[in-house]
């Protein structure tokens, strides 16, 4: 598409379940003062019921379907910060409608430090449910190609909340007045 300038492309925050995306990405947006937009809540409000039960009652396909439509329909959109599923680059018309109008971000956290975070996310999570913790490394594994196609990377280890969300304003900043000065 492209008939936005890259200051009101939207931005599209990428990367493994739990990493940070809807975290980071609201604190982007109050930064940016610009709209939040996660891809999660969206599909949640619109079943009225969270993601790992929308896994049980309709199954993973109606799940994925929802969330490429809401994709595809946000990146449209202007002036958002769009936090997407850990699983939403696995579809292809996904990632073209997101390269092709939004500027992504990949938050690049390492297998070693998200195995720290595996407790807050255990329960919440449907893919994880009735894996053990090879084959969610095999997951993690798996998944990383589908993440290559970004235009930005971010590495999150150690680094809180607040040091991501202000990288990835100021290096955001830099390429608007590096390729739109005013
Ligand atoms: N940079 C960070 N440092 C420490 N904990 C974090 C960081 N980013 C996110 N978290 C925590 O990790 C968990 C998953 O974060 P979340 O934003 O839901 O990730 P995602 O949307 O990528 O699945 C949350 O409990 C969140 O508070
Ligand atoms: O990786 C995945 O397949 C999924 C990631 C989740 O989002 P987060 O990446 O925000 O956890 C959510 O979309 C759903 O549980 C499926
Ligand atoms: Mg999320």
């Amino acid at each position: 598409m492209k008939d936005m300038s890259l200051r009101e492309q939207s931005i599209v925050l990428i990367g493994f379940m739990g990493v940070g995306k809807t975290t980071i990405g609201k604190a982007v947006a109050k930064k940016l003062y610009r709209d939040f937009i996660d891809i999660d809540e969206e599909i949640e409000k619109k079943f009225n019921m969270p993601p790992s039960e929308i896994f049980k009652e309709y199954g993973e396909s109606v799940f994925r379907q929802t969330e490429k439509e809401l994709i595809i329909d946000a990146c449209k959109q202007k002036l958002k910060i769009i936090s997407v599923g850990g699983g939403a680059f696995l579809q292809d018309e996904v990632r073209e409608a997101c390269l092709s109008d939004c500027i992504i971000f990949f938050l690049d956290l390492s297998w070693e430090s998200w195995k720290e975070r595996i407790s807050l996310l255990i329960d919440s999570r449907p893919v994880l449910q009735g894996k053990n913790i090879d084959q969610i490394k095999e997951l993690f594994e798996n998944r990383q190609p589908i993440y290559k196609e970004h235009h930005s990377r971010v590495v999150t280890d150690d680094l809180p909340v607040e040091e991501v969300a202000d990288y990835i304003t100021a290096s955001l900043k830099t390429a608007w007045d590096i390729y739109e000065p005013n």
